[in-house]
């Protein structure tokens, strides 16, 4: 069962929240959204770029690697994306690189050079600094797309989780890096959630996104998904409140005890 709701944003954005029954029927569902958008923007672009958090996103991912879409879906056009990474090697046991390997990226045929893993053998400046360069080379290519409002990459689609403190990605409340407007991707080296070593986008980059999927799902944010959701707002936003996309479609997935405190 979904509902819908209405939302605050510029008016080219939209905004929505579904909320479903149990964390299987918002699997079932993420997975249906993210396969119509890879296919919109295959047929638009020829390409489609998905952009994964870590944490349990992955695991909200798996109906994805299952049929229908393991046949449906033309993984040929997709490339992968992390919206932040931690600075370890790729195959730790705190890599969001390996996390998705294990639960999604080993299950489709997703050509492995269209998966753009971190630099890991450079530190968190320099791998922010590689990836950054990464990205603006797959902008010459056209393979990720500009945003003419904000001059920043626009990525098709970013599936993201929200931290019991309304962080999302490696943007933590009060934290300086909130403000950076200028870099694409930037670095963390005192991450209240650890290891502390972290690469992440900037809010301009995810605010330019033509989607965002903000996946909830448990109790354990239900008191931080009540705050985001209310209309009356304290100072400071949280992260997850200052995300309002410039040109993009920004939904909620949820279920039921996610919502629990509305
Ligand atoms: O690298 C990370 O840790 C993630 O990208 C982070 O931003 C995560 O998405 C949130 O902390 C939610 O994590 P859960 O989904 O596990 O609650």
């Amino acid at each position: 069962m979904a509902t819908d709701g209405a939302v605050p944003g510029p008016a080219a954005s939209k905004w929505n929240r579904l909320t479903f029954d149990t964390e299987e029927d918002v699997a079932v569902s993420l997975a249906k959204y993210t396969a119509e958008l890879s296919a919109k923007f295959a047929a638009e672009r020829g390409a489609f770029t998905a952009v994964l958090s870590g944490g349990t996103l992955i695991e909200t991912l798996r109906k994805l690697a299952e049929p229908p879409y393991l046949e449906t879906v033309d993984w040929s056009k997709w490339h992968v994306f992390w919206v932040d990474e931690r600075v370890v090697p790729k195959d730790h046991v705190d890599s969001n690189y390996k996390l998705a390997v294990d639960g999604l990226l080993s299950k489709v045929p997703i050509p492995t050079g269209q998966v753009y893993a971190i630099n890991d053998t450079l530190s968190a400046e320099g791998a922010a600094a590689d990836y950054e360069t990464v990205l603006k080379k797959l902008v010459k290519d056209g393979v990720l797309a500009m945003s003419t409002e904000t001059g920043f990459p626009r990525f098709d689609l970013m599936l993201l989780g929200m931290g019991p403190d309304g962080h999302l990605a490696s943007l933590f409340p009060g934290h300086p890096l909130l403000n950076e407007n200028k870099k694409w991707v930037t670095h963390i080296m005192d991450s209240p959630k650890p290891p502390p070593q972290r690469i992440t986008f900037t809010f301009p980059v995810i605010k330019s996104s033509a989607y965002v999927a903000m996946v909830v799902t448990g109790p354990g944010e239900a008191g931080t998904v009540k705050r985001a959701l209310s209309d009356e707002k304290t100072s400071p936003l949280l992260p997850v409140e200052m995300t309002i996309l410039q040109d993009g479609e920004f939904t909620w997935f949820t279920d039921k005890q996610a919502v629990s405190m509305l």
